[in-house]
């Protein structure tokens, strides 16, 4: 709602309320409009403040709202009631005027904002376009190119810039409301006709035919599918070609197609759903407010390879102690180079202060012994590792939790190492980790709720998305990749090349195919994974050459390794690069006809396989894999794993994730497809459709924020 008040006797302040963030519920909607009329009514009141509760002006449209029928009055009229106001309205920015916040604040005469506050339409980021006159208003005040960056993109600005771009009018370190009050005083007896920014005219630069079309190259080049951001050009362009009224309804037009797109539905679930992990709960009980986390105000990383020292600086930058051990002198001077240049380009690229202060480097695992948490990230070897635990649990100080960075090695094996199995627990991070937004936090069956809540906090504090999952091989995110992996092999035995399989993933929406990104990650690392696993057999021919544990497998990527061929480092992969360590990927004709011969060899016959193949056959098994690990509590809910995948995995975000595009496809069309093709390939377990994706198709495809009641069912009810 929206209370009102008077102060100092002539300023109606009207301050909205709905905590958190003060979102445009129909509640509010309805208080604005009628304490809007109130104030227009009242002869003492000479003008008007809008203002928000608890410091926060106002965070847009309230997107809970979005999945239900619209009640309360509409935006656009609402807004238009402020602008057309006889009385100047000022608003009174303090921390967020975001979306539809931000449009409420363009409907006012005046803008008066806090330097610390933020501004921004963050609409494009959920699908959508500002739709309540923000593409028609924000160009009349501030001209085209600024408004198609801050539209386009949904960056946010700083009061300071709001102010160098003219969308705010005064900055104020004080209190933005009574600044906004003493400035609603002042302009009391002015005219407003010059305020009324729907009335300006849109300024006209000379290139302006450039100006779009570069803005739409720019858009289709970066948004891989994404339809929110290039319509956002088109309704600021309406906003240069059109009068004002037109402009409003072709806003409204483009709206609505967007609010109806599948796009839309997936960027709001993805908004919520990144907010849901962080309520967490293990398949032991444990929840994210019954936990509490432990203190740490000093940290440890064992091992300064690539993701060491990237954790190193995560950990520094987040203003922990850091203690960073490796032993070998050679690389740990080197590490130590590495690690203050990265603090060196953060901080600059930040604007923040230089973090080196806070690592002590150090070659040897005593200095950890007053730590309050460790992170091992040593070579992915569970010998090695092993040893690690058993130093660290004899040197730390009790109660220190240990973790590590494996990347799908047994957490409990690990814990088993230990005096204090419970305070061992996962933190996956993904390279490079000062840069990835993700945490996989992995418990094992004897890991605490304490430390499961203190490893969910680390990463928060790291700017991280903590995500907590259970220990199984290769956890959630690697666990699934294997089905997507194992499929692309089989697609080129069957006569597919790595360009038709990537082309058809990038046009999905993935920055990159499964091939680039084997050659990016280095073909050698799956190479030891499938070793240790026992897969890599000594080459023949002959059907049992692909088979293992009684299953079909390829071992296409074990004979590309052993012609060291790993990818981009080799500058030979599934691609040839122009050297090693190139990045751009070019067909490799000697790859076709290794191709051929492997077909020939293995009595395989090349076929023409379209793209819905393509692309079914790489993502349903990947999506079954979904379904297993939440039929095996290994994750909690569709949410996590869907947040693992866009924000590990490069899943496309207008995709809102495997689960999510699972349900939008229909579970039953899923079961289908896997089973048409498990006929096919019979010797193929992960085309099983699994029980609860059954189970789920059976009962009509519930809507995903369903599915949790029916994964809480003992599994025998599965
Ligand atoms: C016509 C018009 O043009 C169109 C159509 C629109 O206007 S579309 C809407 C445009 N507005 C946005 O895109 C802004 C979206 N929000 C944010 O970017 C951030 O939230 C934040 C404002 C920068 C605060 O970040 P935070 O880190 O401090 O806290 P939080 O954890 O993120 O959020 C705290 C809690 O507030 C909830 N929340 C935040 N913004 C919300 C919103 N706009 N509607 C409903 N709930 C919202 C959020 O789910 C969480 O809930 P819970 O999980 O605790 O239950």
């Amino acid at each position: 709602m929206a209370f009102y008040s008077r102060v100092s006797g002539s300023v109606g302040m009207i301050t909205l309320q709905n905590p958190p963030v003060n979102a445009l519920s129909a509640a509010v909607r309805q208080g604005i409009v009628d304490t809007m009329h109130r104030a227009l009514s009242e002869p003492e009141v000479k003008s008007v403040v809008i203002c928000g509760q608890n410091g926060k002006f106002c965070g847009g449209a309230d997107i809970r709202e979005f999945g239900a029928k619209m009640t309360g009055p509409p935006l656009v009229p609402m807004v238009h009631l402020i602008e057309a106001a006889s009385k100047p309205v000022v608003a009174a920015i303090e921390g967020i005027a975001l979306g539809g916040g931000l449009e409420l604040a363009l409907s006012c005469h005046y803008r008066i904002a806090h330097s610390k506050a933020r501004l921004g339409f963050p609409e494009v980021a959920l699908g959508l376009l500002p739709g309540a006159g923000g593409t028609q208003r924000l160009p009349r005040l501030i001209g085209v190119p600024a408004s198609l960056d801050l539209i386009t993109t949904g960056r946010q600005v700083t009061a300071a810039e709001a102010r160098q771009l003219g969308i705010v009018d005064e900055v104020t370190d004080l209190n933005a409301v009574d600044a906004a009050v003493k400035f609603a005083q002042s302009v009391a007896d002015k005219s407003l006709d010059a305020r009324r920014i729907s009335t300006y005219p849109c300024p006209r630069p000379p290139d302006l035919d450039t100006i779009f079309e570069r803005a739409m190259q720019q858009v289709r080049r970066s948004a891989r599918g994404a339809i929110a951001p290039g319509t956002c050009v088109q309704a600021v362009h309406a906003a240069v070609t059109l009068p004002y009224a037109k402009g409003m309804e072709r806003e409204r037009e483009l709206f609505s197609v967007l609010f109806n797109s599948g796009q839309a539905r997936a960027l709001q679930y993805y908004f919520f759903a990144q907010r849901a992990v962080s309520r967490w709960s293990t398949a032991s009980g444990a929840r994210w407010d019954t936990s509490k986390p432990r203190p740490v105000h000093k940290a440890a990383v064992i091992g300064l390879g690539t993701m060491g020292r990237g954790i190193t600086v995560s950990l520094a930058q987040a203003g922990f102690s850091v203690v960073a051990v490796e032993t070998q002198e050679k690389q740990l001077l080197e590490a130590k180079q590495a690690v203050s240049g990265m603090l060196e380009r953060g901080a600059k690229r930040r604007g923040v202060p230089l973090a080196h202060d806070k690592i002590k480097y150090s070659c040897s695992v005593q200095a950890v012994a007053d730590v309050d948490l460790v992170i091992e990230a040593v070579f992915e070897d569970m010998a090695l590792k092993k040893t690690i635990f058993q130093q660290l649990s004899a040197i730390c100080k009790p109660g220190a939790l240990l973790c590590t960075n494996t990347s799908g090695l047994d957490i409990d094996e690990l814990a088993s190492q230990t005096q204090s199995p419970e305070l061992v627990v996962g933190m996956h991070f993904f390279a490079p980790a000062h840069v990835m937004q993700l945490l996989e936090v992995v418990y094992g069956p004897r890991s605490c709720p304490e430390a499961v809540a203190t490893a969910m906090q680390m990463g928060k504090k790291m700017g991280k998305v903590s995500v907590a999952v259970g220990n199984c091989r290769g956890f959630v995110g690697n666990r699934m990749l294997k089905l997507y992996l194992e499929q692309a092999f089989f697609l080129l035995e069957e006569g597919a090349t790595p360009e038709q399989v990537d082309q058809v993933l990038e046009e999905f929406g993935f920055p990159m195919g499964v091939f680039k990104v084997s050659d990016l990650s280095g073909l050698d690392i799956g190479w030891k994974v499938r070793k240790a696993d026992g897969l890599v057999l000594p080459a023949f021919t002959g059907t049992s050459a692909r088979i293992r544990g009684g299953s079909r497998y390829s071992p296409l990527g074990d004979l590309l390794c052993e012609q060291g061929r790993f990818g981009q480092k080799t500058g030979k992969g599934w691609y040839q690069y122009d050297k090693p360590g190139g990045r751009v990927a070019k067909p490799d004709p000697w790859l076709f006809g290794f191709l051929e011969d492997y077909r020939a060899q293995h009595g395989l016959v090349a076929r023409r396989i379209d793209h819905q193949e393509v692309l079914e056959r790489c993502l349903y098994p990947l999506i079954n894999e979904g379904f297993q690990i939440l039929q095996d509590g290994i994750a909690a809910g569709p949410e996590d794993i869907d947040v693992i995948y866009v924000l590990g995995y490069g899943w496309p975000r207008h995709r809102g994730g495997p689960m999510f595009y699972a349900s939008q496809v229909g579970l039953d069309k899923v079961v289908e497809r896997l089973e048409h093709y498990q006929q096919i390939h019979p010797d193929v377990p992960g085309l099983q459709p699994c029980r609860l994706l059954r189970k789920l198709a059976a009962i009509s495809n519930p809507a995903i924020h369903k599915w949790r009641e029916v994964i809480q069912k003992p599994r025998s009810q599965l």
